[in-house]
């Protein structure tokens, strides 16, 4: 069984793939994020699909890269014969967003290799086998609505369901080789020519790249933050603006555990804080595609906001489970479906208010529906942000008063009075800052413990929750006050295990999952950023080497980390942990970074471009 961090990520912002260092492509859905896989051995074996291309050496040592600034994949196979690169690489698909292509291209760099294909394809998340036929381009694959064909100028042989091939490549030559997807009712689609798609795909990535608007920082941090930026750019849904959790299901928070959820879906907490940091960087154009997603998924009623959507704006996601899947290490179920989807958490509000702050900061175009939007879906707020939710950990137990809750009902108030007060918008502001107000004087009298010095988790209750390492990230109280620093102290000594932090301790929280997890990633990140606001330099710059230091080979971060073991866990590349580096990342600069501060008056460590004013929404 591969590790998680052996997986890299390659896509097209339709759909992404996990490519294995033995050169195995283990995931794949098609058409899109949220299709039935098509490579599912992920998740049980070979048999649930798969598209191995190496060496027939098994002991070949094996080395890989990203193309510099791209989302290209070059895997380095040498062997006591030679060496070959084998290029990974899904080409962006302008016209047909039902058109997804694989790409796979062997270049001998020296001596000769000989090599082995083996491509087993498993529609309907790894149990469908096709019916396959030969082409003169290759082979095509069909069963009921999805279809395949392989272009590849190759021996191919069948054998036990799978496609084989064997050959050999000297120094200098190429074999291309692409996977081309199509709905079965329609007619497969033209592949163009595999050298001069990868031209054009490593092209479009070093623009998109050379967009970014990073600070100073030194170059390995500048490094970690570029693949960062383009991991999150990869979770991005292009048709729809959409952003996705994660492009995997049920990769567990604990191997053998049951922890295991489907994240290809738009949370709008994710996609919120994902776009935050995309437009801390620079990039407009994503944050509008999103603002427009967010308001065809949230229209009509304020009541029926979701915390979650399909990358469509989808609301019915049904969770169920897919018996013939193994499970990652044995890790049932593989759920699809997220039943998180029904959930209240009271949080979303600020974290989309806090987004649409930044965008006005940001100059995004005026729009009068987007205010609208939101002036509604603060009334809405208004009504409901003393109900018990299920919080920002969506826990599966009884519905609490989460402090975190009630911390980002206070931002999605404070962020309309600056738009107000700052970007010309109108509203009722005298009595949105009363609103604002009394929420802060109800969580520092009913969230704050005196006892144990430290605001909780929820009221009535003394156990400790990580979100409430962003009070002063978000400006609510700075971290100077005793009762923010009796909090980090509190969670340094209750949520710290290994030197990482637990989003909350299993054992006080009844979550109504059971069993144990990983440290939460993000959540050591926000730890390091309240060391930065607490002045605590030192211990905030050692805390991000060290999570830095967690990354696989390529930069990448799972959603935990699981220390005694050593390994990744959880859905992988999971889009908090990165957004947590990057911000940590400015805010370590020490050039006010996308961390998300009290958006009236004081302001002192934002960007300037996310400052100057504007209307509307
Ligand atoms: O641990 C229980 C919950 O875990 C998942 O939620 C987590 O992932 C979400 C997507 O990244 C994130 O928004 C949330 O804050 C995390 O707790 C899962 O999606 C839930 O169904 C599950 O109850």
């Amino acid at each position: 069984m591969r590790r998680i961090e052996d997986y890299a990520l390659i896509g097209n912002m339709l759909s992404a793939a996990l490519v294995g260092r033995d050169g195995s492509i283990d995931w794949l859905c098609l058409p899109r994020f949220d299709s039935p896989a098509c490579f599912a051995a992920l998740l049980g074996s070979e048999d649930n699909g798969r598209w191995k291309v190496a060496p027939v050496d098994p002991d070949a040592r094996v080395t890989r890269r990203y193309l510099e600034d791209t989302a290209v994949l070059e895997t380095r196979f040498e062997t006591a014969t030679g060496a070959v690169t084998l290029t990974d690489f899904m080409p962006r698909s302008e016209e047909d967003a039902a058109h997804v292509d694989v790409v796979r291209i062997v270049t001998g760099i020296e001596g000769e290799v000989a090599m082995a294909m083996q491509l087993t394809v498993r529609f309907a998340h790894g149990c469908t086998v096709p019916w396959v036929q030969r082409k003169d381009y290759g082979l095509s694959f069909v069963a009921g609505p999805d279809a395949a064909e392989l272009h590849a100028d190759l021996p191919l042989e069948g054998r036990d369901l799978s496609t084989w091939a064997r050959f050999t490549v000297r120094a200098g030559e190429r074999v291309p080789m692409t996977l081309a997807y199509h709905p079965s009712h329609r007619k497969p689609h033209f592949v163009d020519d595999r050298i001069e798609t990868l031209d054009r795909t490593v092209t479009w990535w070093r623009e998109w790249v050379c967009r970014a608007q990073t600070p100073a920082m030194p170059p390995a941090w500048h490094d970690a933050v570029t693949r960062s930026l383009i991991t999150l750019k990869l979770l991005t849904y292009a048709p729809t603006g959409a952003i996705v959790a994660a492009p995997t299901t049920s990769l567990p928070e604990a191997l053998g555990g049951s922890r295991n959820w489907d994240y290809r879906y738009c949370w709008v907490r994710d996609s919120a804080l994902t776009l935050y940091a995309l437009l801390n960087a620079g990039y407009r154009e994503e944050a509008e595609q999103w603002r427009q997603w967010l308001l065809r998924a949230v229209a009509g009623s304020p009541h029926q906001m979701q915390i979650m959507y399909g990358i469509g704006g989808e609301r019915w996601l049904p969770e169920y489970e897919l018996p013939w899947l193994s499970g990652y290490a044995n890790s049932r179920p593989v759920r699809v479906g997220n039943g998180a989807a029904g959930q209240m958490q009271i949080d979303v509000y600020g974290e989309l208010m806090d987004t649409l702050h930044a965008a006005r900061g940001a100059e995004l175009q005026t729009q009068a529906e987007a205010w609208q939007m939101q002036v509604t879906l603060l009334a809405h707020l208004e009504t409901i942000w003393r109900e018990p939710d299920q919080g920002i950990w969506e826990t599966r137990g009884p519905p609490r008063a989460y402090t975190h809750s009630r911390l980002m009902a206070w931002v999605a108030f404070d962020r309309a009075v600056a738009a107000v007060e700052h970007h010309g918008c109108t509203g009722p502001v005298d009595h949105w800052r009363a609103v604002r107000d009394a929420i802060h004087a109800d969580i520092c009298t009913h969230g704050f413990d005196a006892q144990m010095n430290s605001f909780v988790q929820y009221y009535g209750g003394r156990s400790l929750d990580a979100g409430l390492l962003l009070m002063p990230q978000v400006g609510f109280l700075p971290a100077s006050d005793p009762r923010v620093a009796g909090t980090i102290a509190a969670i340094e000594r209750g949520l710290m295990k290994d030197g990482l932090v637990q989003r909350y301790s299993t054992d006080a929280t009844d979550d109504g999952v059971g069993g144990e997890e990983g440290a939460f990633l993000a959540c050591s990140f926000w730890l390091a950023d309240a060391y930065v606001m607490a002045g605590r330099h030192d211990d905030a710059a050692a805390l991000f080497e060290r999570l830095m230091g967690l990354r696989n080979d390529l930069g990448l971060l799972s959603e935990e980390y699981d220390m005694a073991a050593g390994r990744q866990l959880g859905n992988f590349p999971q889009a908090f942990s990165h957004i947590g580096l990057i911000n940590t990342a400015h805010n370590l600069a020490g050039t006010h970074g996308p961390a998300r501060q009290r958006a009236k008056r004081e302001a002192p460590r934002r960007r300037a471009s996310v400052d100057r004013g504007n209307r509307g929404g």
